[in-house]
């Protein structure tokens, strides 16, 4: 049986040479859903061919397979038009930059086709003219559904392609203009230079078209001039001869399955080659690249406020981290029962808080060191009242003073020979604690003991006693790196800054690539030519221009304002930090060529940030950690950044020492393995293909 498709220029006796030849195209998205079933077609050179058929009988992916935005599995497709920018495609989704203006549109993709700026605005003026769109400086957002898709439209037109591919042009678009298009789709052809493959719904309007394919369920039906389809089936509209030609197949299915020795038409297995896409004029072109950086700038400028935010994000982080997180606690309570204060002696206030005098209350003197250090004192009468009140959550311990001890300590202290276990006793200050905030606790033990030993120097010191004879006989000398009284913060503000170098540049890359992913933005521009290594090289340019202000500004936070400990070589701490930020960017491209919406993306960026921030040792040493996770933990992106960045900034360790490198070499070696998990992906799917539409 003759194949439609198979012998049109026998058919029709045209003489043009096709500019598309569809041989045996099979397509499946997945095994349960085969597209295209050995599709056969011919488009002749200089003419308009219209496909027709229902929805989801698969023109979209019939013109996405030759425009190279997806390869067919199986089969032979040829365009003339060899090169992409000798192609002007119009994809049934919009894929416009809603924020840009009409000539900041027609600009970016006039420049990806390389035309001059001249030559931009004349063709902008004359498209513009004529499919009667608003003026140039109108923003693409606020314009009609019917005007975006003119804008659409106008943006294929642009370069005066040789090949015009067009999804759905007309709708939306008033009847009027809908016929002034088509009068210029035919103008266009008239010479034959020029030709057109346009799908419609409309089938009607398809009359104009030279060739008529009628396509279901993935093959072609027929394919023929308007009037010779007309004459064929004997019907007056191309809708009745539809209807005949698909009830003539639904027939011959049937008959097919009924007939047992029938060939029932199958997959081809194993796969033919599918054929290389069609290839931009070069891998990477200075106009291309800058199209790119252009468009990146306008939407820069387009989205002020976006920008805004994602520098002042990493300082407001960083002040509120510095801030908030690992200051000491000011103002704790704790109570006390002085007995020493019972039986008519008056309060604290009245005893001189000096002097070398055992038989006034030195409880007091204590206390005094404890408030000083902006704990809150409150008394209670019995040690059952105080007990309470710490279950009651009131105070975070008690603190008990025995009667007579102040006489009692005097004489632990001198140490007389008839000194006796109760004299001990009583010389203690008995402490209870509510030890379930490890944190608090630990602070007060710290404090309660650090404070009882300037206590005890300070009477040694009115006694004229040796003062050293009161404290502990351990002497802490001058710390060799970092501060003698460090904070939590000299700790994590290294680990603050790793994390947000790696995490900001990954959010921005994600929501820059999904952005475009998302809107069919990318596919166009790779339609155009763009190849993905220019969308790699333009988004690195924009990325470090954004990192270079985030990370000042963080720098400028954590060690100016905040005074972190900073003695090592800025230069190898900001080299170390962009190489951070660049495995975060990799990062970035790897998250998008998974992931096809905000929502995965988010779920697979938030997924690794908890486990990275708790693993790399940011939060807690990693000495703290099972040995199993500790073993997880070096191996993550930021961890061993992250103890290079410390030793560069509180040792000031050279790049020689072993710590430093290997967070060098670290950083270096993930932006390695995230670029070749992104480039195996890419190459996988031909681009940075969309499997949404
Ligand atoms: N990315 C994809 N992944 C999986 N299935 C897809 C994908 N794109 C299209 N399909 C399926 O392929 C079939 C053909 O879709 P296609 O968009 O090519 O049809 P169409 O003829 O252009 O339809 P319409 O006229 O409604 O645009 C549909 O069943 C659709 O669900």
């Amino acid at each position: 049986m003759e194949s439609p498709g198979m012998a049109l220029s026998d058919k029709y006796g045209s003489n043009n040479p096709p500019a598309i030849m569809v041989r045996g195209a099979y397509k499946r998205y997945n095994p349960h859903s085969v597209v295209l079933r050995g599709l056969n077609m011919t488009v002749p050179e200089g003419t308009i061919y219209g496909l027709l058929g229902p929805s989801g009988c698969g023109k979209t992916t019939l013109l996405s397979c030759m425009v190279g935005r997806c390869q067919i599995d199986a089969g032979d497709i040829q365009v003339k038009a060899r090169t992409k920018s000798n192609i002007g495609y119009m994809p049934q989704e919009l894929a416009l930059y809603q924020e840009f203006s009409i000539k900041e549109t027609m600009t970016y993709y006039g420049r990806l086709f390389g035309m001059s700026h001249k030559q931009i605005e004349t063709r902008t003026y004359e498209l513009l003219k004529f499919l009667e769109l608003p003026h140039e400086n109108n923003i693409v957002s606020r314009l009609s559904g019917g005007q975006e898709r003119r804008v659409s439209f106008a943006v294929a037109l642009l370069h005066d392609p040789q090949l015009l591919i067009l999804d759905e042009p007309t709708v939306g678009v008033d009847p009027v203009l809908s016929a002034s298009i088509w009068q210029h789709l035919l103008d266009m052809t008239a010479n034959g230079n020029k030709t057109v493959v346009i799908t419609t719904h409309y089938i009607e309007e398809a009359r104009q078209a030279h060739t008529i394919g009628l396509m279901r369920d993935g093959t072609l039906l027929a394919e023929e001039s308007p009037n010779q389809l007309l004459l064929k089936h004997n019907c007056s509209t191309l809708e009745q001869a539809f209807l005949e030609l698909s009830k003539r197949q639904t027939r011959r299915s049937i008959m097919d399955r009924e007939d047992e020795n029938c060939n029932i038409e199958t997959y081809p297995v194993p796969y033919k080659k599918p054929l290389a896409p069609l290839k931009p004029d070069n891998i990477c072109s200075k106009s291309r690249i800058l199209a790119q950086l252009l468009k990146n700038f306008y939407w820069m400028k387009r989205n002020i406020p976006i920008m805004c935010f994602l520098m002042i994000l990493p300082v407001v982080q960083c002040y509120l981290f510095c801030t908030c997180i690992g200051r000491d606690p000011q103002g704790l309570k704790l109570g006390v029962v002085n007995e020493e204060l019972k039986n008519g002696m008056s309060s604290c206030s009245s005893y001189p808080s000096s002097g070398c005098n055992f038989s006034i209350p030195l409880s007091c003197r204590y206390l005094q060191n404890l408030k000083d250090k902006s704990y809150k004192l409150i008394e209670y009468d019995s040690l059952d009242e105080a007990k309470f009140a710490v279950k009651k959550n009131k105070v975070w311990g008690v603190l008990y003073f025995e009667e007579g001890y102040s006489e009692s300590l005097g004489a632990r202290i001198k140490m007389p020979e008839n000194l006796t276990e109760r004299t001990l006793n009583i010389s203690d200050v008995n402490i209870w604690q509510d030890m379930s905030n490890q944190y608090v606790s630990n602070l007060l033990r710290r404090d309660m003991l650090s404070r009882y030993v300037m206590f005890l120097e300070s009477v040694f010191r009115d006694c004229n006693w040796p003062v050293a004879m009161a404290d502990i006989p351990i002497k802490l000398e001058d710390a060799i790196y970092g501060d003698n009284n460090p904070s939590f913060g000299h700790f994590t503000a290294p680990a603050i800054i790793s994390l947000f170098e790696f995490y900001l540049p990954m959010v921005f890359t994600v929501g820059a690539i999904l952005m475009e992913k998302m809107g069919g933005l990318l596919e166009r521009s790779l339609v155009a030519g763009v190849t993905v290594t220019e969308v790699i090289l333009s988004h690195i340019v924009v990325q470090y221009i954004v990192l270079s202000v985030q990370t000042a500004l963080m720098m400028l936070v954590l060690f100016v304002f905040f005074d972190n400990p900073m003695v090592g070589s800025l230069v190898w701490s900001l080299s170390l930090l962009f190489l951070t930020g660049t495995s975060g960017m990799c990062y970035g491209f790897m998250v998008s060529v998974f992931c096809n919406t905000d929502t995965s993306a988010t779920f697979m960026g938030l997924g690794s940030f908890f486990p990275l921030a708790m693993l790399s040792g940011m939060i807690w040493p990693l000495e703290g950690m099972h040995w199993i996770l500790r073993s997880v933990g070096w191996i993550l992106p930021i961890t061993l950044s992250t103890e290079s960045f410390r030793a560069l900034s509180a040792r000031d360790w050279s790049i020689t020492h072993p710590t430093v490198y290997k967070g060098f070499l670290s950083a270096s070696g993930w932006i390695g393995v995230f670029m070749l998990v992104t480039i195996i992906v890419v190459k996988k799917n031909n681009g940075l293909r969309n499997v949404t539409k």
